[in-house]
């Protein structure tokens, strides 16, 4: 007996549609391994639907009293908050994500996140109006960009979402965005919840867009002529391209391309604390997180200790079914990332030393062990992509000057940490480490306030806080005559 599958639908100006020319593709349970929906592939007929609402929305939500607009999302946050179960439920089922750190991870912090850019909303910032020339006043108009082309990923569907969608919409632009291929249910479920509460508060449908569908759609996305913005997080690959389409008309693009986060962990470290801090930070998600703590660099001094510390926390580590409360983490997110992280171990140089895991769990689904892996050189393969997967790679340094060095000897650079009990050298460390973030005696965690972003291949651009909010506007300048 063949079950139906569930149809999710594109929303396009208040409406959930099917794609113009009907095409579907299958959404999988990576728990399971068996597709459980379809979801539309849309193409160019559906794009131009959907950046027309957009389009036509735009004037009336720009021209809103930014007051308004964070009432309309403070609304979104209660009415996801009213959801919360059903998020997690869709979330759980197309990621495979584990249920209660689904609602106690991924959930207060999103509803967090959409009211503190509700706040922003209210916070347009423009420097010192004045008279830089005699007889003319200068002000600055801070104003929304426009449409927002908005690509997410499918790392944390929900989450990555709401960081592309809530500064967008606080700073007054509308928004046509695409979840991954892989998990479009949530985004799609965001729809029918943000287009309740744009219907109830009678703004415009077309402000809150969802088209779902592949690279193929995105790129039709980026190179339309009707969005101002693209906006991606994804792969360096993915993040290339978008640039390379945006060029074509000079968009406006914000990149966030992903990590491969050195964990500089010196010989004065707590070990027992920083390796179960630093095997949460690496595990979580399977590892499929941008920000991961997924290399580290350990004093020789303590390497050995480190390291069977770390084995031995791996070892403890249970990846598992959605609803088994135990595990830390669900599966990868498809069989192509299985294949990729399987790949990679599978690939490693004589010299490496699979600690801990180093295969796949059980034959259902998606499923990763926690795998440690010491032994590692500087031009390693693992060493210098990153893996997304339930990977830690260990490689030793010497001094401050070459843990420096190997940390920042990667094209990325989002985030990082030192684990260190020298406040000299935290601060010299901090200093000298080259990426978007710096941790200190901590890893992974993130607050709505502060800036998340990277330099170098992992993007530019800042997701959170006021400056990912300034990210979404334009600031223009007013010359007045006092004569
Ligand atoms: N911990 C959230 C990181 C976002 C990108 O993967």
């Amino acid at each position: 007996m063949t079950t139906e599958l569930r149809r999710l639908r594109n929303y396009i100006d208040g409406e959930f549609r099917d794609a113009a020319d009907g095409r579907t593709t299958e959404v999988v349970n990576p728990a399971t391994g068996e597709p459980y929906a379809t979801a539309p592939l849309s193409g160019a007929a559906d794009v131009d639907a959907a950046m027309a609402a957009a389009e036509a929305a735009f004037p009336a939500w720009r021209d809103l009293v930014p007051g308004e607009r964070q009432k309309a999302l403070l609304k979104i946050a209660d009415a996801f908050e009213a959801r919360a179960e059903e998020l997690i439920a869709t979330e759980s089922e197309n990621t495979g994500k584990p249920i209660g750190l689904t609602r106690d991870e991924e959930i207060p912090p999103m509803i967090d996140q959409i009211r503190f850019f509700a706040g922003a909303a209210r916070m347009l910032e423009g420097r010192s109006a004045g008279e830089y020339m005699e007889g003319l006043t200068s002000i600055i108009r801070r104003e929304p960009v426009g449409v927002c082309a908005q690509v997410a990923p499918w790392n944390y569907p929900m989450m990555m979402a709401v960081w592309k969608f809530a500064p967008a919409l606080a700073a007054g632009n509308t928004v046509v965005i695409k979840p991954s291929d892989t998990t479009p249910a949530s985004t799609v479920l965001f729809a029918e919840i943000i287009g309740g509460v744009l219907a109830e508060l009678g703004h415009p449908q077309g402000v809150f867009n969802v088209i779902c569908g592949d690279r193929e759609t995105g790129r039709l996305m980026v190179e339309h002529s009707v969005p101002a913005m693209a906006s991606i997080t994804g792969s360096v690959r993915a993040g290339k391209q978008v640039a390379g389409s945006a060029s074509k008309d000079l968009k406006r693009v914000h990149l966030e391309l992903g990590g491969k986060a050195p964990v500089v962990v010196f010989e004065d470290t707590d070990i027992p604390k920083a390796v179960e801090d630093i095997s949460v930070a690496g595990f979580f998600n399977a590892g499929q997180d941008c920000t991961a703590a997924t290399r580290v660099l350990v004093h020789e001094s303590i390497h050995d200790e480190f390291v069977s510390a770390l084995a031995k926390a791996a070892a403890e580590t249970k990846t598992g079914a959605p609803d088994d409360e135990d595990v830390l983490y669900g599966p990868l997110n498809n069989a192509n990332q299985l294949a990729q992280v399987t790949g990679f171990i599978d690939r490693l140089p004589a010299h490496a030393k699979v600690e801990a895991g180093g295969h796949r769990v059980g034959d259902k689904g998606f499923f990763y062990a926690p795998t440690v892996v010491s032994g590692l050189k500087q031009d390693d393969e693992i060493i210098q992509n990153e893996v997304f997967g339930p990977v830690i790679t260990v490689q030793t340094f010497s001094d401050e000057q070459q843990a420096i060095s190997y940390a920042n000897g990667v094209e990325y650079a989002l985030a990082s940490s030192v684990w260190t009990k020298d406040h000299a050298r935290a601060m010299r460390m901090s200093k000298a480490l080259d990426f978007g973030c710096v941790w200190i005696n901590t890893h992974i965690p993130l607050v709505a306030e502060m800036p998340h972003g990277g330099f170098k291949k992992s993007g530019y651009g800042k997701d959170l806080s006021a400056y990912g909010f300034e990210d979404y506007t334009r600031i223009k300048h007013v010359m007045t005559s006092l004569g």
